[in-house]
């Protein structure tokens, strides 16, 4: 795309960044989807399922609103947790508007309060989004809302529900009030920025969760390792899902390769939509041990981790 494409004829346009805080299971990729429109962002019901600072892009009246969907903010465990987190606030240095999406339902306990004593440190505007709220009384929102203002000076505090969309349009109306004049950043047609190999890698990464996720841990990670147009119209896809045990490759094969078969069946359908041509998936699965320890991996993945 060239600049001018970028940019909407008759300008007064606004654009700018907002990065989505909140503990893992806050409702993020939910509300971003809703707010863009698509799905950008992979939603699964396992935590710490966001590995990259993914976005999702929104235009509202004139004004272009960039998501960065940050991974969930938690104590960290594991070398690759800590990068998660640091993969986190660094989205949040980059952004106009910092907007902490908290559940209501769990309140202010445990993450949510470590992400609140961090985000003190951060001199960003900061707005609150109180998700969830189908599933709380008034009253207790009401006292969520005061204790969260008390602990920071929130510009302004939403209550919103991602799922049902109930709020959704005063945020919007108050983020494209509240972003910077200026051009667009990408042009108009654009909702992600996540580049198509590593969104088919989501795809497949999703259903393995949903297929096998009592069996498998969190330490399985798919690659696509090729991407053939074809003449004819079609794409033929590889990728490789990387587990740290033999034992766990046998769980993703299944029985005669079922398991295999189904996770590969329902990317595939979901990705020929996403695409709207046909898709030949390929995938193959392979033991590589520790990954989880190796810095360069994160890398690979987007995050940029140091000591
Ligand atoms: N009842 C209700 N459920 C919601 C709402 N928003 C999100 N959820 C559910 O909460 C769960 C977590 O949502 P996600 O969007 O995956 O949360 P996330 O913050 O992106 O999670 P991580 O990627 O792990 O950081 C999902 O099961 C959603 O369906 C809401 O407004 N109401």
């Amino acid at each position: 795309m060239t600049e001018t494409e970028t940019m909407p004829v008759g300008a007064d346009t606004r654009s700018g960044f907002v990065a989505l805080i909140g503990p893992t299971n806050a409702g993020k990729s939910t509300l971003v989807n809703r707010l863009v429109g698509a799905k950008v962002t992979i939603v699964s019901h396992k935590v710490q399922t966001t590995r990259a600072t993914l976005r999702g892009i929104a235009i509202h009246d004139k004004t272009q609103i960039v998501f960065m969907d940050t991974p969930g903010i938690f104590k960290p465990r594991r070398r690759l947790d800590r990068a998660m987190v640091m993969a986190a606030w660094s989205g949040a240095r980059d952004a106009d508007v910092i907007m902490l999406l908290v559940d209501s339902e769990r309140g202010l306990k445990g993450d949510a309060e470590a992400i609140l004593e961090g985000l003190k440190e951060v001199r960003h505007p900061k707005i609150l989004v109180l998700n969830k709220i189908d599933r709380v009384r008034p009253e207790d929102l009401l006292k969520l809302a005061s204790a969260a203002n008390e602990a920071i000076d929130f510009e302004e505090t939403f209550m919103i529900s991602a799922t049902n969309g109930s709020g959704c349009d005063d945020l919007m109306d108050y983020l494209a009030k509240r972003l910077p004049e200026g051009p667009w950043y990408y042009p108009e047609d654009q909702i992600s920025d996540l580049p198509m190999r590593q969104l088919a890698a989501e795809i497949t990464r999703e259903k393995l969760f949903l297929r096998l996720h009592q069996e498998l841990p969190y330490s399985s990670h798919v690659e696509t390792e090729k991407w053939e147009e074809r003449k004819d119209g079609s794409v033929r896809i590889e990728q490789v899902i990387y587990v740290e045990r033999d034992s766990q490759k046998k769980i993703a094969l299944g029985k005669n390769g079922e398991a295999i078969k189904a996770i590969s069946m329902s990317a595939r359908k979901e990705l020929s939509e996403i695409l709207g041509q046909p898709v030949h998936l390929f995938l193959f699965v392979k033991v590589r041990e520790n990954w989880g320890d190796d810095p360069a991996r994160y890398r690979e993945i987007g995050l940029d981790y140091s000591d």
